[in-house]
């Protein structure tokens, strides 16, 4: 079983993150792409992260009637930060050798990824999809080249290391939108119609998320610099 792995705040999931998922999931023939939102974001310590429970309810609203895509609750009060590489190797313990992990990241997240704990050791435990535009292709080889040193190019986008899982590039279509930018429209009172799915609208409005002045999201600016 050929299993993706897509963590993210999702503070909320929108299309964006959707249609990353849907193509990696065609791209790479994958039986399923998990949708993990972070219990606490190692990187995202904002006062006013939404509760996880809202945060995979709208997961699992986006989800809801697509067979291949799922809401995963794997870091559910996980204490502490949600460190990925302890993820996969919770997983990996869990399910044995079999399936295979293909854990999906954007290049924003990917170019940060010297700061995250054990790094190197993520891909013991799965493969690294970098999603990325073509533009940024030798920002992502230079990052590759220095955190995994004993990946070597196997190809235009791919790089290697014996017994390890690989690490690739895959253009996927990135549209522009952002949980900073929906978080700022809420607040403002402005419509996010289109840009999340119908029934995720629907969660939001019915829970009062994100409003000015009562909501549990509540940005002042960007999330991070
Ligand atoms: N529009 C997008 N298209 C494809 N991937 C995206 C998009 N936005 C974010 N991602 C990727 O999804 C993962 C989770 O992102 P995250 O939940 O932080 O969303 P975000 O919209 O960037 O949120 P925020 O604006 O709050 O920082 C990261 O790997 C990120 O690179
Ligand atoms: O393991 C780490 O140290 C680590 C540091 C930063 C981010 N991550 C993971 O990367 C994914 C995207 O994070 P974010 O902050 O862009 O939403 C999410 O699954 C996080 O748990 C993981």
């Amino acid at each position: 079983m050929r299993i993706g792995l897509f963590g993210g705040t999702f503070d909320p999931i929108h299309i964006g993150h959707l249609r990353a998922g849907e193509e990696v999931w065609e791209a790479l023939g994958l039986d399923e792409v998990r949708f993990v939102p972070a219990f606490l974001p190692p990187h995202k310590r904002r006062g006013d992260l939404t509760p996880f429970g809202h945060r995979l309810a709208m997961v699992e609203r986006a989800v809801a009637g697509v067979g291949h895509l799922v809401a995963s609750a794997v870091e559910a009060e996980r204490s502490g930060p949600s460190f990925s590489v302890e993820t996969l190797a919770g997983l990996r313990a869990g399910l044995g050798p079999g399936p295979r992990f293909f854990f999906i990241l954007g290049d924003d997240a990917f170019c940060d990824i010297e700061s995250w704990k054990d790094y190197r050791r993520l891909t013991r435990y799965a493969d690294l999809v970098v999603m990325g535009r073509e533009a940024d292709r030798e920002r992502v080889a230079a990052v590759i080249a220095r955190a995994f040193p004993l990946h070597r190019p196997a190809g235009p986008d791919r790089f290697e290391a014996a017994g390890e899982g690989g690490v690739r590039l895959l253009p996927v279509t990135r549209l522009s939108v952002s949980g900073t930018d929906i978080r700022r429209r809420l607040a403002a009172g402005r419509s996010i119609r289109y840009l999340v799915p119908g029934p995720v609208l629907r969660y939001i409005e019915d829970n009062g998320l994100y409003r000015a002045g009562d909501g549990p999201g509540l940005p002042e600016g960007p999330a991070h610099p």
